[in-house]
């Protein structure tokens, strides 16, 4: 963790009931880093990524972006988001695409990327729209603006997923096992998709994915989480074909043999 980083996790820990799931967890982010997150079911990765939404708290510890604390303490100690006011300016440059799309069930295609940049930026439905289309175009779904999200295959869905997070052109998106609830086929059009925004914008990007070609392929460093610590961190390059720790080495192996 360096001063200059975007994202900072310091003495972080959460345990859910007895369940340990971060254990005085810090690192850094810096901005424009693309960083991936690896390791076992439960291990803590997609609660990191809840916490920089604000949707799950630490324990202890401190969560900064660009400096701006996250959580503030209470009374009695325990941590709760701080004040809507002060978390404005994170949400506007901060967005998650998870797992199962979320989108807006009711809303048609264009209006789901649209919502965001009208309630959150203050756009002008003009605006936001002009942005919308040139979004959807860019993931190949120009021609389904007008589409429900229960006529679009999950693939299509989370590709208007990732469209509508980037129509607050986020200064940090945060990815939670995106392509996991879809075929190979289709999650490979996902991350397509994903590569070329690696590759168009200087977006700071955490992924959790098991997706280990495209962690290849997109990040500067990859962290390799057990029982919420990080016990190796390295470019993927030398985390995937040197990994040093044994635990990493097994469960390596382990996603190999199920792919
Ligand atoms: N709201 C919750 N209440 C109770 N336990 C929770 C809650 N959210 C997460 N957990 C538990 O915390 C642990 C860590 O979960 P987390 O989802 O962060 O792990 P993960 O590394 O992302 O795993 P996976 O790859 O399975 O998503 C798990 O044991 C999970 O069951």
């Amino acid at each position: 963790m360096t001063r200059a980083d975007q994202i900072t996790f310091d003495g972080v820990s959460k345990k859910f009931g007895e369940n340990v799931v971060l254990d005085d967890l810090s690192f850094g982010v810096a901005a424009g880093e693309r960083v991936t997150l690896i390791g076992p079911s439960g291990s803590g990765k997609t609660t990191i990524l809840r916490m920089l939404m604000t949707l799950t708290e630490p324990d202890s510890g401190t969560i900064t972006v660009d400096g701006d604390n996250l959580f503030q303490e209470m009374r009695n100690g325990t941590l709760v988001p701080a004040r809507e006011q002060h978390l404005r300016s994170v949400r506007r440059k901060i967005t998650m695409v998870f797992q199962q799309y979320n989108l807006f069930p009711n809303m048609r295609v264009l209006r789901n990327v649209t919502e965001a940049p009208v309630h959150v930026l203050g756009l002008s439905q003009d605006e936001a729209e002009a942005r919308a289309r040139e979004l959807l175009e860019m993931v190949g779904l120009a021609d389904k603006i007008d589409a429900h999200p229960a006529h679009l295959s999950g693939g299509q869905q989370q590709r208007v997923a990732i469209a509508r997070a980037l129509a607050i052109r986020p200064e940090v998106l945060l990815l939670d096992e995106v392509t996991s609830a879809l075929d190979p086929e289709l999650a490979a059009e996902v991350l397509d998709v994903l590569r070329d925004v690696a590759k168009s914008t200087s977006v700071t990007m955490l992924c959790v994915t098991h997706a280990m070609k495209f962690a290849r392929d997109i990040s500067d460093r990859v962290l390799m989480f057990n029982e919420g610590r990080i016990i190796e961190s390295a470019p993927p390059a030398e985390l995937f074909d040197a990994p040093q720790h044994e635990r990493t080495q097994r469960f390596l192996r382990s996603l190999r043999e199920e792919s």
